[in-house]
């Protein structure tokens, strides 16, 4: 039998899921905090022939062992977890089961930091990650496209989770556009897998 839907045909089911609320005003405010003081660092990219500053700032907390090369030029050594970065791993796990060796950090400090179209496809995080990320200070636009289709976006909140579930990364692409709009800072923090360092 054919369901009702609310919908048109064209709504895209994306292979995330967006939890508003995960943390409560008080954690996400101290997690803020937390991350302010972490180890971030300007990293630079090859971008056809030319070396230019990624726009945000990055950091990167894990397991030994476990780098990380993005883009065939950024290459991030983790720091080991903090007690509340691992605290905030351990319980992303037990609501998606997912398992996590690394968290990397983005900082937009201002409404010109973005991050472009792409999908995290790395292959030291192994066939199909599963990636979390948490979101924290001002709200920024996240958009996200199958790779023929149209974005669909999504206001990351203060205190919430986006979990990419695994083939998000080979079917969608994904990006944090900057903004015309004044927007203070916003931190992200996104746990993912790895093969390396066991
Ligand atoms: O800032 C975000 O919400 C997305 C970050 C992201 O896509 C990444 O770090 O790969
Ligand atoms: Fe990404």
């Amino acid at each position: 039998m054919q369901q009702l839907t609310l919908f048109g045909e064209s709504t895209p089911i994306l292979p995330v899921t967006y939890y508003p609320n995960f943390l409560s005003l008080q954690e996400a405010n101290e997690l803020y905090q937390h991350c302010l003081q972490l180890e971030w660092q300007q990293n630079y990219i090859k971008m056809v022939g030319k070396i230019i500053p990624v726009p945000r700032l990055e950091c990167i907390y894990g397991d030994k062992g476990c780098d990380y090369l993005y883009s065939n030029s950024v290459f991030l050594r983790p720091l080991p977890w903090t007690d509340s970065l691992a605290q905030l791993r351990d319980r992303i796990t037990a609501i998606t089961g997912y398992e996590f060796r690394i968290v990397i950090g983005n900082q937009y400090r201002s409404s010109q930091d973005s991050i472009g179209w792409h999908a995290d496809k790395e292959p030291s995080m192994g066939n199909n990650p599963a990636i979390a990320s948490v979101s924290l200070g001002a709200v920024r636009k996240f958009q996200i496209k199958s790779i023929t289709g149209k974005p669909t976006d999504f206001w990351l909140e203060h205190g919430s989770l986006l979990i990419m579930h695994p083939g998000c990364q080979s079917t969608h692409v994904h990006q944090v556009p900057k903004t015309n709009k004044f927007v203070n800072t916003r931190i992200n923090v996104t746990f993912r897998p790895h093969t390396g360092g066991k």
